[in-house]
């Protein structure tokens, strides 16, 4: 009896193999190069582990798939990464309607639909009128008139690191460019003070931190949720960090204060505009609704509050870390330092400030920054979601809806075949008379196509303001033990681990 239970045991591990080896033929069958595959889990102990994938991403990349293509499986589900700038333009750009979305989550819980209405996790139609009804926040008109409020969190940051400069060894400027990208996408968008950098324990800064934390119980509820739905909806399995919640409350305040109170043509304004008839925050949102397509988009209460949520969230951390990542390049480079600070002098002198003309058009500034996100791209890797049948072009290879599509920045931004000595930081590649030299869709650091970053405008504008503010009043260097920079590529996006630490030399008699 033990015998035949053996062999049953064991009849089944066979077919339960087969069927894996089978699942894992997929890129195979297509002709397309696959790493080394483990059976079950295919490459998800290493796309799961936030130390290990994206130096796997990397060897795919480069050894696998020749910077092309090559195939993943997270289990049984098979990825597609490509790298080859050609495809990508088709995917991204031209044949955007078969690829329009990004991955979707089972977000089941009542406590995820702020998340689950956020524009970044919308899909087809309705991605399509929300960008729609957000895309006029970032004209450049807006631009210019929220430059002053930019300039003014500039100079509370550039007052508080010189603070610090005088009273501690190094000042973290990880820590002070995220509470200024705070405070200023926090003013900017919903003219909310909410003073990160002045005050002991901020708690608007403290509370978004939490929106970048990995931690294992994240990984084990996003497994779940993925790989058994119902048991997830069964558990009321929540995705989002409770600082959604925060976050939720003061949007929720903060638009009641403004329909009675005055308007500033700010986001939220533009937000509140768009809502012409009451919406349902309970019931489906307004995008939702084929009825009220007609013309203008009434939007409900959730749907503002998860795009104020989502703006807080996106504007803080990416910008933070260019900042960061910029400033220490910078420490490094003393050389390209007083270069770019003396093109910044003679700007001032021009314009007799720092203008708004005066900053779009410094041309070594915004070199130094575009280097900064070739090294350093915020957002390291670029999701598409299949969801019509598609061949890719130039191949054999048809993939049907539902498969997920990768772009690898990080890696097509440090590709030799397109940057010579591509760990070098070299702001002259982003000049005028060398930018001829760059590949088309080999620096990406802001997304491609019609789903790239929205808010590119602002996040180029705080950015250039804040660098320069800071050059033109200090010198900058690296603190001794803070010679090199340690990176976290978790969640897909790139951060400094361990803060930037640099020594601040005022330039001006304080
Ligand atoms: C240096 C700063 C920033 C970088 C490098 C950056 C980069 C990106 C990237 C790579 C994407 C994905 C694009 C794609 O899939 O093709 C994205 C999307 C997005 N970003 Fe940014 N971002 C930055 C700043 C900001 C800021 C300041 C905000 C808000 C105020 C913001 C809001 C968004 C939103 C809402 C999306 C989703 C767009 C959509 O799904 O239609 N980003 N960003």
């Amino acid at each position: 009896m033990i015998g035949v239970t053996w062999m049953l045991v064991g009849a089944v591990l066979v077919l339960l193999w087969a069927y894996s080896r089978w699942k894992h033929r997929f890129w195979e069958s297509k002709g397309v190069p696959t790493p080394p595959v483990v059976p079950f889990i295919g490459h998800m102990h290493n796309l799961l582990h936030p130390d290990k994938k994206t130096n796997f991403e990397g060897e795919a990349y480069y050894k696998h798939g020749g910077s092309k293509l090559c195939g993943f499986y997270f289990f049984h589900e098979p990825l597609l990464l490509v790298g080859d700038p050609e495809i990508t333009s088709h995917i991204y750009v031209k044949d955007f309607d078969h690829f329009m979305d990004r991955r979707s989550f089972n977000m089941s819980s009542e406590k995820d639909r702020v998340m689950a209405n956020m524009l970044t996790m919308k899909t087809g139609e309705e991605w399509k009128k929300l960008r729609s009804v957000m895309s006029p926040t970032f004209t450049s008109g807006k631009m210019k008139g929220m430059f002053p409020l930019v300039c003014k969190k500039a100079d509370e940051l550039v007052s508080f690191c010189l603070k610090e400069a005088r009273t501690k060894p190094f000042v973290d400027m990880k820590y002070n460019f995220g509470r200024f990208t705070m405070d200023t996408i926090a003013s900017c968008a919903f003219g909310i003070e909410c003073n990160s950098l002045v005050d002991e324990k901020p708690e608007f800064a403290e509370q978004v931190e939490s929106f970048f934390k990995i931690t294992p119980g994240m990984i084990w509820r996003l497994l779940i949720t993925s790989l058994f739905p119902k048991l997830g909806k069964m558990l009321n399995m929540r995705l989002s960090v409770p600082a959604v919640d925060f976050f939720a409350d003061v949007a929720r305040e903060t638009m009641r204060a403004r329909r009675s109170g005055n308007k500033r043509g700010d986001f939220l304004d533009l937000l509140l505009e768009a809502e012409v008839s009451t919406g349902d925050a309970e019931g489906t949102t307004a995008l939702q609704d084929d009825k009220s397509s007609k013309s203008q988009q009434p939007l409900d209460e959730l749907t503002i509050i998860s795009q104020s949520v989502l703006f807080l969230a996106a504007g803080y951390d990416t910008t933070a870390s260019t900042l960061a990542f910029a400033s220490f390049l910078l420490a490094k480079h003393p050389e390209i330092q007083h270069r770019l600070r003396q093109e910044l002098s003679e700007m001032v002198e021009e314009h007799g400030d720092i203008t708004y003309q005066g900053i779009m058009e410094a041309k070594y500034l915004d070199a130094c920054l575009m280097e900064t996100l070739r090294l350093y791209p915020p957002t390291v890797l670029l999701e598409r979601k299949c969801i019509k049948e598609y061949k890719i072009p130039g191949t054999d290879v048809t993939i049907s809806p539902g498969l997920m599509v990768i772009c690898p920045v990080y890696h097509i931004h440090r590709d030799p075949k397109y940057w010579p000595e591509p760990e070098e930081f070299r702001p002259e590649r982003f000049l005028p008379e060398n930018k001829a030299n760059i590949t088309h869709l080999t620096h990406i650091p802001f997304g491609i196509g019609p789903r790239n970053c929205i808010a590119m405008r602002f996040a180029l504008m705080e950015t250039k303001v804040g660098l320069a503010k800071m050059l033109l009043a200090s010198d900058v260097k690296l603190a001794p033990g803070h010679e090199e920079i340690k990176t976290d590529f978790g969640l897909g996006l790139l951060r400094p681990k361990d803060g930037v630490n640099l020594l601040l030399t005022p330039l001006k008699e304080e």
